[in-house]
């Protein structure tokens, strides 16, 4: 029988944030080893200094494909105005392992999780143990992605509430020992509203919110009539597409249960920004042209990048005034910046 993870409070789907901030494992086995090899990274806790390498680590970003993030990385640069030492370029730190690509950008990290649950589910096993190692303090989780829009045209900015199975369940099973683990998919909340505050008027597309359709296949799994598999008609697919947008998915992909799961079950706060591909109310192909798809691939970049942008910047801002003894974030609280921001920067500083 199916059963929830339980937290060391007892309760079933919280985790717990430990006083810190420090990402703790919830594996006795790591601090008995000698050494953690995070194989899949190319990195290891005794062959690298990983506090000096990313203890100052503060978002963690990531895409399905190694061109996205570094192209994250290179925009993300410039966002924030960091530079680099002198004579040295952007490099894939996981190179070696030829598996996932990972770049660091001050207090970014900006890393490929390929394809599918079991690809992001290795990554995000051994990248919560490098925030472990390398004592990170809070660190935000990002999913920017793309995606299969139900009922919102291609290029729309996707926030997700939360990600669901194909039974419609917020929850990520896994076999562990044979029997079936269950696991809470939970995004936070106020990630995703500092997010959704953060789409311009201006901008040339619309951002939405909604549930979000894991699955582990693009094709069949996806009610697709275009594999090379295919034994159910297009009314069939219609049926089921609009059952879906009945019950407020708003679009399908094929990391969010894991990745929410995951970070939800580690205490890290994450959000899953995807722009959708196509509507698949209308069609299953992707038609779009290359150059248009590269542009819309940009939007949920842009929209993170404003929130790191805006983080980094209020953290500069914050100052300490003697006379009351407390850390004001110059104006900006009373200013109408959402609050809990700030607030949770100013914990950090005090
Ligand atoms: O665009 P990314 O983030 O790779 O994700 C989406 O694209 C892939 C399918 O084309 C799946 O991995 C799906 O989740
Ligand atoms: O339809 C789509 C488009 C992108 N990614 C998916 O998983 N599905």
């Amino acid at each position: 029988m199916s059963k929830y993870i339980t937290s060391s409070n007892g309760q079933q789907d919280e985790t717990d944030y430990f006083p810190e901030g420090f990402v703790q494992l919830q594996n006795p086995n790591i601090e008995l080893m000698d050494q953690d090899i995070l194989y899949h990274l190319g990195l290891g806790s005794e062959s690298h200094d990983l506090i000096e390498m990313f203890g100052d680590v503060k978002f963690v970003c990531m895409g399905g494909t190694p061109k996205r993030v570094e192209q994250f990385a290179n925009y993300i640069m410039e966002e924030i105005g960091h530079k680099l030492p002198t004579g040295t370029t952007l490099q894939d730190i996981s190179r070696y392992s030829y598996r996932y690509s990972m770049y660091k950008v001050g207090p970014v990290l900006s890393i490929s999780h390929g394809m599918g649950i079991p690809s992001v589910g290795i990554l995000l096993n051994e990248v919560v143990k490098l925030m472990h190692h390398a004592r990170v303090q809070d660190p935000i989780f990002f999913r920017i992605g793309t995606s299969g829009g139900i009922g919102v045209e291609g290029g729309t900015v996707i926030l997700s509430e939360e990600a669901v199975n194909d039974e419609l369940e917020p929850c990520y099973e896994l076999s562990v020992l044979g029997k079936k683990v269950r696991r809470p998919a939970k995004l936070d909340k106020k990630l995703l509203r500092e997010l959704k505050s953060l789409h311009h008027k201006e901008d040339p597309y619309e951002t939405v919110t909604g549930k979000t359709m894991c699955t582990l296949d693009f094709y069949e799994g996806q009610g697709r009539l275009d594999g090379a598999f295919c034994h159910f008609t297009e009314a069939e697919k219609m049926d089921y597409l609009q059952s879906l947008k009945k019950e407020g998915i708003v679009n399908i992909e094929m990391e969010s249960l894991a990745f929410a799961a995951l970070t939800h079950a580690a205490g890290i706060r994450s959000a899953i920004v995807c722009v959708s591909l196509l509507d698949r109310l209308k069609g299953d192909q992707i038609h779009t042209p290359k150059e248009v798809l590269d542009e819309w691939q940009m939007r949920p970049q842009q929209l993170v990048a404003r929130y790191i942008k805006r983080y980094l910047q209020m953290k500069g801002r914050i100052s300490f005034d003697k006379t009351c003894g407390a850390f004001t974030c110059g104006g900006l609280c009373s200013n109408g910046i959402e609050s809990g921001m700030c607030k949770e920067i100013c914990q950090k500083a005090g």
